[in-house]
């Protein structure tokens, strides 16, 4: 790429040009001014491939950068616009596509080793139940805790599947107590930012895939995670919005039996687990890590305990569904009427005001909190001439 700016990307923060490469592809590209920098979204198609690059134009330096890009990235079709959003995000509504794949978002994220870095974020129409962080040290019971959720409730909580480098137990299956993976695949997956967290635990990698969490709390579920403290550290360091609950047991001499008596572990894991465990009944003291602390004592009473906390969550922040969240429909054109509001043209002559003024959440996972309201058919509105 040249060391200049094309005159035409240039004093324009929505710009929309359209490219035609060669008779076989087909181009479209905006650039978006955020800060000292043009960002570059350019999809194609190429023999029926769909690729979209971003691409960085720094103006002080007045170089081109290519950053590293993380998250699932939107599969291209007829063209997009773009537009910046609260000077922390851009946004870019596909068209030509169905409009629960219509709506995303491109996010910078923290440099890495000095290198640009930036992130996909797929939009969501409605909130979602917020996810809940189950971290404890090991045997203190967070896995029979869950699972008598998990059974009790089985349409209202998903479990997130987390990838480990550790063999598995017996009993244990791949894909549902665990994704068992290998340290060379784990760690390529890291590096294409393909997780929300990752840990080392236990001398074993463990890790949340931005999908577990997603495909849980996707299908309408709240999602439960059960993961080591530092885990939930990253966690909350991220953009997910999530309870954060720790389990102690109701004595050291208590966790040591409970870890004996499950006999997974040979003597050599046990000891290690248990010396991790003072290190993290130590951590979960720090301030605002952890929104609650259960004592799993008596099972029966933790458990009701859990179920009240979460119960009381659900009543203070009650979930807004959106009513169109299923809708169907092909987002054939998009006019930016604001910066909160988009005009989403559809397929059936219909069209659709999108409100992007309460999201929630982002890269590299979902951004949710989309809203989207009917307006009359078409009729004027397609010369332009409708008031919002
Ligand atoms: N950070 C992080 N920790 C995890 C993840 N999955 C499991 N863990 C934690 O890893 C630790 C070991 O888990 P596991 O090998 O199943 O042993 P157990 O805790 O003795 O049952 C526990 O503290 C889990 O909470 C994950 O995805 N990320
Ligand atoms: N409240 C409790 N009282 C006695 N034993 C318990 C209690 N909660 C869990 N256990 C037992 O302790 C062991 C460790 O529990 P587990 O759920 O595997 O812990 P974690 O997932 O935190 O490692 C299991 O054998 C489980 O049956």
């Amino acid at each position: 790429m040249g060391e200049e700016v094309p005159e035409s990307m240039m004093n324009s923060s929505v710009e929309k040009l359209s490219v035609a490469y060669d008779s076989e592809s087909a181009g479209y590209r905006t650039s978006t001014n955020f800060g000292d920098k043009m960002y570059v979204v350019e999809g194609s198609e190429y023999r029926g491939k769909s690729s979209v690059n971003v691409t960085i134009f720094d103006h002080l330096t007045r170089s081109w950068i290519i950053p590293t890009v993380l998250g699932l990235k939107p599969v291209h079709v007829g063209g997009h616009s773009a537009v910046l959003l609260n000077n922390d995000r851009i946004s870019i509504v596909k068209k030509d596509s169905m409009l629960d794949d219509s709506i995303w978002f491109l996010e910078e994220q923290k440099k890495v080793l000095g290198s640009e870095v930036v992130a996909w974020s797929k939009g969501v129409i409605g909130n979602a139940p917020k996810p809940i962080v189950i971290s404890g040290p090991s045997g203190v019971g967070k896995g029979t805790l869950i699972s008598k959720l998990m059974k009790e409730f089985p349409t209202m909580y998903g479990f997130s599947v987390s990838h480990t480098t550790r063999a598995p137990r017996e009993r244990e299956l791949d894909g549902v107590h665990y994704h068992f993976t290998d340290r060379i695949s784990m760690e390529k997956d890291i590096r294409d930012g393909k997780f929300l967290e990752f840990a080392s635990v236990h001398e074993n990698l463990y890790g949340t895939s931005i999908e577990a969490v997603e495909v849980v709390t996707d299908s309408g579920k709240r999602c439960i995670l059960d993961i080591d403290v530092q885990g939930a550290r990253s966690v909350r360091a991220s953009s997910l919005d999530a309870i954060f609950v720790f389990i102690c047991p109701p004595s050291f001499e208590e966790l040591e039996k409970r870890l004996r008596a499950r006999a997974t572990e040979a003597e050599e894991q046990i000891q290690k687990r248990l010396r991790n465990a003072r290190a993290e009944l130590d951590e979960a003291k720090s301030p605002g890590l952890f929104d609650h602390v259960l004592v799993n004592d008596e099972l029966e009473l933790c458990y009701d305990n859990l179920k009240k906390l979460i119960a009381s969550d659900e009543i203070a922040n009650p979930l807004h569904r959106s009513t169109m969240k299923n809708l169907k429909v092909l987002v054939s054109d998009v006019e930016v009427k604001t910066d909160k509001t988009f005009l989403l043209h559809c397929d059936d002559n219909d069209q659709l005001l999108l409100d992007i003024s309460y999201l929630k959440g982002g890269a590299p996972g979902r951004t949710r909190g989309l809203d989207v309201y009917p307006i009359e058919p078409l009729g004027d509105a397609v010369n332009g001439s409708t008031q919002l």
